[in-house]
């Protein structure tokens, strides 16, 4: 098995910035959010299987899942979260660790796969050598998250109280990037990583 970084942090930390960064110096990223959007598009293979556990109120008119009222349902009943988890996290993991081979067959001396929800899950833990987490103060996620996504505070504050703590993803961190500064922060530390992430994987192929 190559050498997959599992790349990880709470709801607008940071993960598609770093991953982005790392994607610069020609890292392949396989990217969990993305495989989801794909398996809940119109025509996604996971589209079935939510139609008949939640009905027609969260398919929209092309046949997509309509993620405002996906969101509502899973973020307020965490019994409805589970029945949409059940159905996505393995045809998501399967995809991804697919992706991950292909990539470290083909170019990419290492793999980062971003997960949300690493930590949470470890359902990844067999598969990856490094955990490497995306940390900044919560208020930083919180107001990053509005501006981008224009969802209410309180409405951050709930899908953040679904994930890990702060501390428990710190404590399950091989390392940490701290995103409380501005992008071009993140620049050096991404660096610092992929000389360590290539030294590894050269003596571990
Ligand atoms: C509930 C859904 C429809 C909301 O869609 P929306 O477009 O608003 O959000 P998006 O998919 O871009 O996710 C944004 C962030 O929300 C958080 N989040 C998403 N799903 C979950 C979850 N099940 N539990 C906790 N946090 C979650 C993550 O931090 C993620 O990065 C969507 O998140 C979804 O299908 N979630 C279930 C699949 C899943 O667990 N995905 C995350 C891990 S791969
Ligand atoms: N250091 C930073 N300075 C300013 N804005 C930032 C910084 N890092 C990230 N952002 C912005 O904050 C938002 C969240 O970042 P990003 O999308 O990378 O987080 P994420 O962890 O991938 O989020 P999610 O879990 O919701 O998918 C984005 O709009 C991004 O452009």
């Amino acid at each position: 098995m190559g050498f997959i970084v599992g790349l990880t942090g709470g709801i607008g930390s940071g993960k598609s910035a770093v991953a982005a960064r790392f994607a610069d110096l020609g890292i392949a990223v396989v990217d969990t959010d993305a495989i989801a959007h794909e398996l809940t598009g119109a025509g996604g293979a996971a589209m079935p299987a939510i139609a008949a556990a939640f009905g027609s109120a969260v398919v929209s008119a092309a046949g997509a899942l309509d993620r405002a009222a996906m969101r509502r349902l899973a973020f307020a009943d965490a019994g409805v979260r589970q029945r949409l988890e059940d159905i996505l996290h393995p045809m998501i993991r399967h995809e991804a660790l697919a992706r991950c081979e292909q990539a470290l067959s083909q170019h990419s001396p290492y793999v980062i796969l971003a997960v949300p929800l690493l930590v949470e899950s470890g359902a990844y833990r067999a598969h990856i050598r490094r955990v490497l987490v995306v940390d900044c103060d919560e208020a930083v996620q919180e107001q990053r998250v509005m501006a981008r996504s224009g969802l209410a505070a309180d409405e951050v504050r709930r899908i953040m109280s679904t994930q890990a703590a702060r501390a428990e993803r710190r404590a399950a961190a091989d390392d940490i990037i701290d995103n409380n500064g501005d992008l071009a922060a993140l620049i050096p530390q991404v660096e610092a990583l992929h000389d360590r992430y290539l030294a590894a994987s050269e003596k571990r192929p």
